[in-house]
């Protein structure tokens, strides 16, 4: 019997890079959290315990903080790429380098009526997120980005259905023509290439996901993040590919009628679990090979 290694990657996941721009008494935040992964030809460590070819997570975290100061100006999509090209090009046993990034947005703190020029509050929930994968050397060298956000909490209070659906004998859910919908969405998008304007990109998809929800009369949640898709990639050239996840948030009718109180849709009990989870890709007919595009290094085992 032969046992051998299989897919393998290893990298410093998690960290949180803070950097504050204080060349001017108004100061700029950038709130990071910063993931890398490293593949190659990492057998030897695995098999025999031979660490000459690992560039330790430790010395991945201090890049990741040096970078931050020379190349995390720009976007989360810039930095990414920077950090995986430079594990790529300068570190000679590695051939694809994966970076995942988080930026925590913060607002400037209102005093007195004015924006403050060194206090923040923390924006959110949502998270924007980007995933740059580095592939190879020289010409032959790919690279793929794809942009996203998480935790982006939507409700509507009416405009959505489920009825029709299909029942066997376990099924007891009643048909509804007007429901509470709400998810905690998860969308990532993936470019067609790397000449792009990320951050009118992020704010324009943002912007139409956010419109989609609130005006598609929903008759399933399948059915709305299918549209979020499809109206997201045809309002934007330059991606190909999008994935959303959504848990679909139960809010079940508060039953009053114990009470003698009518509840015309107006009191629910908002459930935290168990919860549906719905998940879609759209794509374009043409779009390119995904490659490693996807492969991600956060919940690669779960
Ligand atoms: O939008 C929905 N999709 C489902 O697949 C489903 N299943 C369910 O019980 N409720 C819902 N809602």
């Amino acid at each position: 019997m032969n046992i051998s290694l299989g897919e393998n990657q290893y990298g410093k996941a998690e960290n949180r890079v803070v950097r504050i721009y204080r060349d001017t008494p108004r100061h700029e935040i950038r709130d990071l959290t910063v993931s890398t992964a490293l593949r190659g030809d990492f057998t030897v460590a695995h098999t025999e315990g031979d660490q000459s070819p690992v560039l330790p997570t430790d010395t991945q975290k201090q890049t990741v903080y040096a970078f931050a100061k020379t190349h995390g100006g720009g976007t989360i999509e810039e930095y990414g790429i920077a950090l995986a090209r430079h594990f790529v090009d300068d570190v000679a046993p590695v051939n694809e380098a994966r970076i995942e990034i988080d930026e925590h947005a913060w607002d400037r703190a209102i005093v007195d009526g004015a924006e403050h020029e060194h206090a923040w509050t923390r924006r959110g929930p949502d998270v924007r997120t980007a995933a740059v994968t580095v592939s190879g050397s020289g010409a032959a060298q790919r690279i793929w980005v794809v942009g996203g956000i998480r935790d982006l909490v939507l409700l509507k209070s009416t405009g959505s259905e489920f009825r029709d659906f299909l029942r066997d004998e376990f099924t007891v859910l009643e048909p509804t023509t007007d429901r509470v919908m709400a998810t905690s969405l998860v969308a990532q998008w993936r470019f067609a290439d790397i000449n792009c304007d990320w951050d009118e990109i992020f704010a324009s998809v943002r912007r139409t996901i956010v419109e989609t929800f609130a005006t598609h009369h929903s008759l399933a949640l399948q059915q709305t993040l299918y549209t979020i898709g499809k109206n997201v990639l045809e309002a934007h050239r330059e991606l190909v590919e999008m994935r959303l996840s959504a848990p679909n948030k139960h809010h079940f009718l508060y039953d009053l009628e114990r009470f003698g109180i009518e509840n015309r849709n107006e009191v629910f009990h908002a459930d935290d679990r168990p919860y549906g989870l719905i998940q879609a890709t759209v794509l374009r007919d043409d779009a390119a090979d995904a490659g490693p595009a996807w492969m991600q290094q956060l919940g690669w085992l779960t």
